[in-house]
């Protein structure tokens, strides 16, 4: 059974494939933090700006196959126009909450069936199923990472306990840094500041600004 908070077809907000066009699917929970306001001081991660709990969010609920799931989720994408090259590729981003607790090879290759590319946001604390696409990781504080491959790394900055420097060196083809964004200093300018220091100092990190927030459209 796969519990889906929410699913919605919009654009890639963040990194390197920002501006792509996605199904996003979000599952419910996850392993660094209960979701519930007064556990978050005390969290594994203490910033997350997302609502995972339950799958009562649109287009969520429970699903009891991958097939369903994938029906689901290919629904959402539209219809070729006619006008579109065929490398349009259906592309679609399972994220949460954590989505290594729900997502398996057998939901995986059943979108692969269905022409989906499938990408993955992860904190990095669980060992990813065989077949994802995109991989991106996401380091939290101190919490030890699973995962120390993959397509692009993106790490909120600053976080104390993960400087940028820990992260350097691992096997990743893209860096970014993402500005942490955070009520009540929502979309800081002091800290967009020292995130566009940081990576004007250190080339190999890039800047990841949350398109879909400045854009607003989701
Ligand atoms: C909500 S998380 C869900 C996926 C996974 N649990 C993770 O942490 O990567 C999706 C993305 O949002 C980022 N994120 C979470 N809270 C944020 C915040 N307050 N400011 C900026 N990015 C944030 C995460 O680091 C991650 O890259
Ligand atoms: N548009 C959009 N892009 C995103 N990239 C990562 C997101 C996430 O919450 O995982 C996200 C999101 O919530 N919306
Ligand atoms: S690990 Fe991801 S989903 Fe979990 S609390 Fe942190 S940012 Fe949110
Ligand atoms: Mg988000």
């Amino acid at each position: 059974m796969y519990q889906v908070k929410e699913a919605f077809y919009t654009l890639q907000g963040e990194g390197a494939q920002a501006g792509r066009a996605s199904v996003f699917c979000r599952f419910s929970g996850c392993n660094l933090w209960s979701g519930r306001e007064v556990d978050r001081t005390t969290a594994k991660c203490t910033f997350c700006d997302t609502d995972f709990i339950g799958t009562n969010g649109i287009n969520g609920g429970k699903f009891a196959t991958a097939e369903a799931l994938a029906q689901h989720i290919a629904a959402l994408w539209p219809a070729p126009t006619g006008s579109e090259k065929p490398k349009a590729t259906p592309y679609v981003v399972f994220t949460g909450g954590e989505p290594l607790l729900q997502l398996d090879a057998a939901l995986i290759a059943t979108l692969h069936s269905n022409g989906f590319e499938v990408a993955v946001e992860t904190n990095g604390t669980l060992a990813p199923p065989p077949g994802i696409d995109w991989l991106c990781v996401s380091p939290k504080g101190n919490n030890p990472l699973a995962v120390t491959h993959g397509d692009e790394l993106k790490l909120v900055y600053p976080q104390a306990d993960a400087p940028p420097e820990q992260f350097s060196s691992l096997d990743f083809d893209h860096f970014f840094l993402q500005p942490m964004d955070l009520a009540p200093l929502n979309q800081d300018k002091t800290t967009v500041a020292e995130t566009t220091a940081y990576c004007m100092a250190n080339p190999q990190w890039r800047l990841s600004l949350q398109m879909h927030k400045l854009a607003g459209f989701d």
